[in-house]
């Protein structure tokens, strides 16, 4: 593929920068004791994260990707993941190897960056911050932001009028179907990297334009500042 000059790069959060599962699925975990329910695991949890923190908790308490929990049970329950992933943003979660190095890249090759992701914006500023990413982004667009969440296109609109930048000149990078549906819903175009959370299935079945192994892979890409 010819490498690109994207005037602006949207990255997601959750499973592309951070492996935020471990703190997740402690939450998880915790609140199901608190309910007097069984533990799920991580490698449940793993397979439930992407469309916001309300739908994960659905999930954990059903034991399932599809369906509804009873609305009592949902409504006692979310509070109390709410108040502990609060108190547990991200001691336990990890910057992915190569992401810093990719995102100085980014930066000192003079690419303007934002984050996206499904995550609500009181978990998301804090675990930024707590990770030393926060003041790589010009503009951070949350779950709760805009009405709709990722695969609806509206977050990704919403971040390139911020920046001023046509959706056709924007890149974003995700790890899952619904950054693939909401990049080409939106006319940005998209890359994965295949080490993230895609409810199990493989990223390169939803054909994104590049996989990439790790941030670290961007410079083969993407041009460098001056490159012809
Ligand atoms: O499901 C979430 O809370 C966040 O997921 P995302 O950062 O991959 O959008
Ligand atoms: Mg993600």
């Amino acid at each position: 593929m010819e490498k690109m000059r994207p005037d602006f790069v949207l990255i997601d959060l959750d499973g592309t920068l951070i492996d935020s599962v471990p703190d997740l699925a402690y939450c998880v975990d915790e609140m199901m004791k608190r309910l007097d329910m069984p533990v799920r695991g991580e490698a449940s949890v793993r397979n439930w994260v992407g469309n916001g923190v309300e739908r994960l908790v659905q999930r954990a308490l059903i034991n399932a990707i599809d369906g509804e929990p009873d609305p009592e049970l949902y409504a006692r329950a979310l509070p109390i993941f709410k108040e502990l992933y609060a108190e547990n943003t991200s001691q336990r979660s990890v910057v992915y190897p190569g992401v810093k190095e990719g995102l100085d890249w980014l930066k000192a090759n003079d690419y303007r960056i934002g984050c996206v992701t499904n995550k609500a914006e009181a978990f998301t500023i804090p675990l930024l911050k707590d990770k030393g990413l926060y003041d790589y982004f010009e503009v951070v667009v949350s779950g709760d932001t805009c009405s709709k969440k990722k695969p609806d296109p509206e977050p990704l609109l919403y971040a390139a009028k911020q920046m001023g930048v046509a959706p056709d000149h924007a890149l974003m990078i995700g790890d899952s179907k619904s950054d693939v549906k909401a990049a080409r819903a939106a006319g940005f175009r998209i890359f994965c990297v295949p080490y993230g959370y895609n409810h199990g299935e493989d990223i390169r079945a939803y054909e994104p334009d590049v996989v990439i192994d790790s941030f670290a892979d961007l410079p083969k890409y993407l041009k460098a500042k001056g490159e012809a």
